[in-house]
Parts: C-alpha cells; structure tokens; sequence
C-alpha cells in the first residue's frame, strides 16, 4: 500500500467496522447457547472470519444474509469433535477464548494458527485451564501453539491473573461455565470486559465485584446483537484528525465502553478536543458518536494503569506522540512484545525509517517531537495495526510513504484502504 498525499484538512463523517473483541464474542457465545443468535455490523475481518470458520468446525451452523449473521446454537455441550485441526490464523483472541471453551468439551481437539500465533504466549492459559482438570498440552511443554485438548470434567478455580489480559480472563470464564463450583478469576487491572457484559446479556451466572469476576454453570441463551464500531480502529482516524489544525471528524456509532477508551482520554491529555454524541446502550455495551476537532498536539506521559484501557492502540498513539510538541514516554507495556509482532520493536524500527526520533525503552517507547516525517519504505511485520499507524504517518509528509505486506490491514479494518481516501480527499 502506498499513501502519497499530505493532508491539510480533514472535515465530514465515516463509520468504521464492527468492533472485533466483541465479534469474537458474539459468535462463540452464540455457539455455545440455546437458540439463534443474531447478529449486526459483525466485522468480517480475517480474524473474526476464522472464529466463524472454527464454529463450523465444531457443527454450528451459521448463515450470513442481508448483512446479518445467524448463529443456530444448541447449547453448551452441542458441539462436535472437529475432523481436523481448527485454525484460527492470526487470531490470538480466538486461540485463547475458544481454548476455554473446548477445556468444557469431552473430545480432542487440537487448535493452531499461522506463524505469528505459533510464537505468541499460550502457556497464560494452558496453565489455568489445567488446574481446572482439562487435559491441554502444546509445543515446549504447553507454552505455544498448537495445543491439542481434552476436555471435559472441570472443576472451578480461584485464579488471579499474572498479567493484565482480556483473552486469558475470558479463557477462564468460559471454561467456568462447564466447571462444579465458581469459578472467580482477579484481574491485574481492568482489561476489557465485553465478555463478562455479554455473558449477562445471555443469561449467564456472573457476578462482578470490583477487580474479582465469579462465575457459575449456566445456560446461555441465544439474544439479538448489535456490534459497535471497534474503537480500536477508529484510533487511526481519531490520531489524523487529531492533529490536523482545523480538522472535524465524526466517527458514528463507536463502542465506547470504559475499558476501552483510553485513546480518548490520551489524545484530550495531549490536548486534542473531542467529545462524544448520541449516545446509547445495545447488549450491555455503550455506543457514541465520536467528535475530533484538529488543533496542535503536546508530549505527554503514559504509564502502566492505562495500558489495559489503550493496548492496541499504542503504535498510532506513538504516531500522535510524533506529530506533537515535546517528548512523550510510554512505560508498562511490556505486553506489546507479545502480539502479532514484537510491537515496541516493529515501531521503533519502522518509525525511524521515517525519520521519527523514537527510542525503545525495556517496557515502552519514548518518542521526541514534532518530527519532520519523511517518505520511505517500511514494512508491517505482519501486524495490521503496525501497517495502519504507518499509513497514518503518510498523511503528514509531502513524499510517497510505502507499506510492504500491507495485506494484514484485513486482519482487522478491511475497508480502511477506502477510509483514508474518503478523509484524505
Ligand atoms: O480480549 C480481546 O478481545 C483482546 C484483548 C487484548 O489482548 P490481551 O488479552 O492479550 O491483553 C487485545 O490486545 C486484543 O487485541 C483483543
Ligand atoms: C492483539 C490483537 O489481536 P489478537 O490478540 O486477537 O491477535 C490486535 O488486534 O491488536
């Protein structure tokens, strides 16, 4: 992908896909309930294609008409021993929610997924799982991918989390919904909780009481799901307008849930202006539209009580922090070493090719600006969000920036492509 044209303004309207995490969400627990599951604005990234593929694997049908997916389950323990293996690509969320799931189901499965997967971290939910009684196992003794499963016979755990995650959290909670007793997990600190509210809406058996999460057998039930635009995407935008003076973009109908929003408060901390409209709750989740008015950016610092609340957004916030006035550091987030590429280094390496002056730090980055951002050509690592943040970048130089392997975009925002030349016009 290339991206060749300067921005100077940026005025109007765009709607950006359905939010991802609660994609995954909406198809694996419509899978594991009683009933149809009807589903809008589902986001048919690659990601959360593959979460579908896997279901049907498991003997669920779902059907796609008119824009709206149907998801037939017939309750917690209807699915079927896969033929073959599951693949779910270069999706981590799915790897480790569905794990939880199939730790509930007496038969073999094994789950593995492309290359970035079979290096990315398994053992945070290989370990839980197997104090709950499932028989899971992996490559380097239950650390990566595949993993192949036995399930079946849990027992409930009392289990507080080593590191702030939402996929491992809702690993455990799902496999709680098969294990005798409650099952309560502890968060690090508050990492998104689509799971937990959509749990709710479905019927289950769940209690929250601040950072603890316990959770019962129950019988979930299939509901009428509206997916908001994922935040996570609406980042890019939100960066680029943000710091184009006398820019206004809308961006419609985005999820801003709290845990979620930590681009907002970082990008207003920086002092962008941006306020939130119309807003609504559909299946427990709040849904806004999002205002951005352009001005000038400053250096700021952010630490590790945020990060749950902004983790994917890191590599276009390291874009922001480019554009603005002084230096900005970001620390605790060691984390992003272990998405789908090592994204403090992809950042670093990439960025400086642009003439960025970004630094890595053992669990961050430091980033000095303004920098005069130059053309070149970079590389995605593979990872669609690094791909997007360096497309970004190549709105705010008059050289021709170019993204190899920009194919991954998919992963996650396949029409942002069209997004950019709608606000870049
Ligand atoms: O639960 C989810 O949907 C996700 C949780 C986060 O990962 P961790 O749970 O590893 O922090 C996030 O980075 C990922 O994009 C989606
Ligand atoms: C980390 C991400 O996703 P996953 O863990 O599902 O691969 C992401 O989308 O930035």
């Amino acid at each position: 992908m290339i991206v060749s044209n300067m921005i100077s303004k940026i005025h109007g309207e765009i709607k950006v896909p359905g939010d991802k995490s609660i994609s995954h969400r909406s198809i694996l627990l419509g899978s594991i309930s009683k009933g149809k599951t009807e589903i809008t604005n589902f986001l048919k990234g690659d990601d959360c294609l593959s979460t579908i593929a896997c279901c049907r694997k498991l003997g669920i049908k779902i059907e796609e008409k008119d824009n709206k997916i149907s998801v037939y389950g017939n309750g917690a323990l209807a699915l079927k021993e896969p033929e073959d293996i599951l693949n779910v690509g270069n999706s981590g969320t799915t790897i480790r929610l569905l794990s939880g799931i199939l730790a509930g189901q007496e038969f073999l499965s094994i789950i593995t997924g492309d290359s970035s997967i079979k290096k990315r971290p398994m053992a945070r939910i290989t370990t839980p799982l197997k104090e709950m009684g499932t028989t899971i196992d992996g490559r380097e003794d239950g650390r990566l991918a595949p993993l192949c499963i036995r399930g079946g016979g849990l027992k409930a755990i009392n289990y507080k989390l080593p590191v702030s995650s939402a996929q491992v959290k809702s690993a455990i909670l799902l496999a709680g919904l098969y294990a005798d007793g409650i099952t309560r997990v502890i968060d690090a600190s508050q990492s998104r909780d689509h799971t937990e509210r959509m749990l709710k809406a479905f019927g289950g058996q769940i209690d929250i009481v601040d950072n603890t999460i316990s959770i019962k057998k129950s019988d979930l039930y299939g509901q009428a799901i509206e997916i908001p635009g994922d935040i996570s995407s609406a980042a890019f935008f939100m960066v680029a307008a943000a710091a184009v003076p006398g820019a206004t973009l809308k961006i419609l109908k985005v999820g801003i849930n709290k845990t979620r929003t930590g681009i907002i408060d970082v990008l207003k901390k920086m002092g962008a202006a941006i306020e939130i409209d119309n807003v609504y709750i559909s299946g427990g989740e709040e849904i806004g539209d999002i205002i951005i008015n352009g001005g000038k950016l400053f250096g700021t610092t952010i630490g590790k009580e945020i990060i749950p609340r902004l983790i994917d957004e890191i590599p276009i916030i390291a874009v922001a922090a480019a554009l603005a006035e002084g230096k900005t550091t970001i620390t605790g987030a060691q984390e992003l070493k272990y998405k789908e590429s090592n994204r403090i280094a992809a950042i670093v390496t990439e960025m400086k090719k642009l003439g960025i002056k970004i630094s890595e730090l053992p669990d961050g980055l430091e980033i000095e600006g303004p920098s005069i951002i130059k053309g070149g050509k970079v590389d995605s690592h593979g990872d669609h969000r690094i791909a997007m943040a360096m497309a970004i970048c190549g709105l705010f130089t008059d050289e021709k920036v170019e993204i190899l392997n920009s194919a991954c975009i998919s992963t996650s925002f396949p029409t942002f492509e069209e997004t950019l030349k709608a606000i870049s016009l």
